[in-house]
Parts: C-alpha cells; structure tokens; sequence
C-alpha cells in the first residue's frame, strides 16, 4: 500500500557506520537517573518491580519525584572510569539514558529546569561521558523515552481537542530536546528511542518520521533504532507493508529469539537484555539477589546473538553515588577476559550460513573472511561434539581461538566430523575450522570412525 510516513530506505544500511556497529556486536546500555537514588524502595517500602518504575509502583507524582534533584549530587561519578569498565567488558559501544520515563534529562537543556543543571553538582552528565567515551573509541548511542511522566503535556491517548493541543505542545517540546541532543553532541553515533508504544504515539506517525529525518539531517548516517518509528496507520517498527522503518529491529527486550530461528538474520537486529531479572535501573536488592543472571549466561546471550546476526545490548545500572555495584563488575571481569582472547568469534561476524542450529552451543563466521567458529557452550556427557556439515563442506583443520593450537578431529562420514572436548574445558569454547567446499568429484573424505 502508498504509505507517506512508512521506511524511509528499503533493506540494510551498508554505509560505513552501520557497518560499524554491525561489526561492532556488543553495547553496554547504561540506565541511570534519579531512581538511582531510591533504588527500588521508598518511604521505608520495598518495590520488587523495576527500579526506574518506581513513581509508578510507588504512586509518587511529579512534584514529589523532583524532590530527588536536589539529591544527586553523584559524588563517585567518574566519566573516564566509566569508559574504561565499558573498555574492560569488551564493549564496543555505549546507549546512555539521556532521558528515561521519569523526563529528568541528564544533560542542562535549555527546553526544561528538569535536569542535571538544577543538581548540587550541575554536571553535564552526557556531555562529560560522551567526551569520554569517544576519547576510548567507544561509540555512544543515546537513549531517549518519548514517554514523559513529568511533562504536563504528555498524554497516553488523545480523546478531545485539549488532548491533542497539549500533546502536540509536548512532541514540539521533545523534537526540540532531540535538535539540541544532536546539536550539543555532534559526534553521537545514534539514537535509541524508547517509550513509544501508547496511542498517543502511534498517532502520529508523521512526527516519528520526522524525527527521524532530522537527526539524520543534522548528524548524517546517525542509527536510529525501529522503536521510534510509527507509520500513519500506527504500524510500529515495521510498517503497513512489513517494510523495517529505522535501522535496526529493537524489539527484543530482555530476550532473543530462539537460537533456530534463522528468519531474523534478514535484518540488523539488537537484543537488550538486564543483570538481574528485572530492573534497568539500580535496585537495592539486585545486590542480594539470587536471581541475577550468571556472566556465563549473558556471554552465552551474546554468542548466541552474533550467531543469528544480532547485537548484544547489556545493561548496568550505576548507583545513584555514579559507582558500579559488585555484581556488575564481576560481569565485567568474566565478559572481558573471554572476549579478550575469543573475540575473533564475536566482533565482525554473523551467521554461517549452512550450519544449522547444533544444540551444544552455535556457529559464527567472519563476515569478510567467511572463517566459521564453532562455539560450545553444552559439553555432552560423551564430551563428543558432533559438526553436521553444510552439503560438500570440508573441515580443513581446526584451531582453539583462546589458544591457536590445533586441535585433532574425527571424520565419521561426508556430513560429521566429532571433537572430543575434555569436559574440564572452560566454557564458552571456540573453535575455528578451515573450512573448504569439495566438488562432486573429489575422493571421498577419509573416515576414520574408530576415533
Ligand atoms: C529498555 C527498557 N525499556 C523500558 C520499559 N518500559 C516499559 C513499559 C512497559 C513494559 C516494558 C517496559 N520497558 C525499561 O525501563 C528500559 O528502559
């Protein structure tokens, strides 16, 4: 169908920036704000729910929520120990939260009192982790909620005139807030939209699409993920015709698609996913839980994403002091140290087209050189790991990526070869095999089934 406001391009971006951050892989999202400071709790109660939720699950309004400004004075916030733990985990870009659900903006914008210039600190929290991070060769990418619980224009659905006279005041009043975003900070790589799923949103369309032309204008080849946009028919992230508006899908939020799931290699895609089970911003009790996710799981999320053409957006939520909790810098050290000397399987590569899901772990390869690593995360009780090989694919020879020694291999037929792994192995493993295509003619493999 004609659409005015659906995709502005049609497939994937090859420009140099998003190839950059398609080889990029792996983000750090970073939530923090004022409800770092409560933490989860308030008035002596303890919310469970998400902690940037609390105004919500806590019932506390506006005036009330801005009464935390006056309390963020951030005493161990250090933007340059910021960007070297984004450096330690391995990330290769940041998403900051520029201004959550709450509306506090952390940058002094000229639009609102309701920022980090009102702090006892007054610092230019974006600017100084933008300057940063960049300063490391971190890209950032910054977070921004359409939805504003402090704005007295917003609205959640549009049922009179008045509804839409304020609500058009509060979009004029946010496309303002991104100009100046993408003015004061020229060198961001991209845009992270999020609170845009209410009907007032969905409404319009037009305004999401320009949006989206205008911070491209003003920052050529920014990113802009698929949540900002709406077609006119209130079609989200793709629009009425399935067509992928901005340039990559975010729709997955503390989850990924299932490790089969070859269909969505179609596209760029970004998986953001938490620590504990629940809560982007700092919770008291995450530092207690036992529910947090393990680092192995995460690094196992990652592989996985990379192994469907994905990203991998992590998140750490600082306290409300701008220091990093124990959990978190654990994740760190973990993540860190395997990408340091596995990284080959994850940066720069994508799906190895042929090689199906094998249920002990998944198969990455190098997108420029078509090298393809076979990444364990399940060693069978056998220690055996059978390869089922693309149709005439041959393994050359096999390395173990952490340590470039060759590892031996079995050919049990013309489609299998079997690793033994000793079931000590540090996990993830990751093998690179060499792999070569056999034409119809050659000999048959030599099978050596008594391995
Ligand atoms: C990236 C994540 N998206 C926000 C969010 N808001 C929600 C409202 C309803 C259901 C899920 C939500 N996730 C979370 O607070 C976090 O910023």
């Amino acid at each position: 169908m004609p659409l005015m406001y659906g995709a502005q391009s049609e497939g994937r971006r090859d420009d140099e920036t998003m190839r950059r951050f398609r080889h990029d892989r792996f983000g750090q999202f970073i939530h923090w704000g004022l409800y770092s400071i409560p933490a989860g709790s308030w008035n002596g109660v303890t919310y469970d729910y998400a902690a940037e939720f609390l105004p919500q699950s806590a019932g506390i309004g506006p005036a009330r929520w801005a009464g935390l400004v006056d309390d963020f004075a951030a005493p161990e916030f250090d933007p340059e120990a910021w960007a070297s733990l984004a450096a330690d985990l391995g990330a290769r870009y940041v998403t900051v939260t520029a201004k959550h659900h709450d509306g506090f903006c952390l940058w002094p914008s000229s639009l609102t009192d309701f920022t980090v210039a009102a702090t006892p600190r007054g610092r230019d929290v974006i600017g100084e982790l933008v300057h940063a991070y960049t300063a490391r060769g971190i890209a950032v990418h910054l977070y921004y909620s359409v939805l504003d619980w402090h704005h007295p224009d917003w609205r959640y659905a549009i049922s009179s005139s008045q509804d839409e006279e304020a609500f058009d005041r509060y979009l004029s009043y946010a496309g303002e807030q991104l100009r100046e975003l993408a003015t004061r900070y020229p060198n961001v790589r991209g845009f992270w939209f999020d609170g845009t799923w209410d009907e007032s949103v969905k409404a319009n369309g037009r305004w999401s699409w320009e949006i989206e032309c205008m911070l491209k204008r003003l920052i050529p080849g920014a990113i802009v993920n698929s949540r900002l946009r709406a077609d006119e028919h209130g079609a989200r992230h793709r629009d009425s015709n399935g067509a992928l508006m901005g340039d990559y899908f975010s729709g997955f939020e503390r989850r990924l698609p299932d490790p089969w799931d070859r269909t969505v290699t179609a596209e760029d895609w970004e998986a953001c996913v938490t620590i504990p089970q629940n809560s982007w911003g700092y919770h008291a009790g995450a530092e207690v839980a036992r529910t947090h996710k393990h680092p192995l799981e995460l690094l196992e999320q990652l592989v996985q994403a990379v192994s469907l053409g994905g990203n991998l957006l992590l998140n750490f939520g600082p306290r409300g002091d701008g220091s990093f909790a124990p959990f978190e810098k654990d994740v760190v050290h973990t993540l860190g140290a395997w990408l340091e000397t596995n990284g080959a399987c994850i940066y720069g590569c994508g799906p190895a087209d042929g090689w199906d899901y094998p249920g002990w772990g998944y198969y990455t390869a190098d997108a420029e050189t078509g090298a393809v690593y076979a990444v364990v995360t399940r060693i069978p009780v056998s220690g055996a790991i059978a390869l089922q090989l693309p149709e005439r694919t041959r393994v050359r020879n096999a390395t173990a990526v952490a340590t470039g020694r060759p590892v031996p291999f079995a050919v049990r037929d013309d489609r299998t070869v079997r690793f033994e792994v000793d079931r000590a192995s540090v996990i993830p493993l990751a093998f690179a095999l060499e792999v070569e295509q056999r034409d119809d003619t050659a000999e048959q493999p030599e099978v050596n089934p008594d391995l």
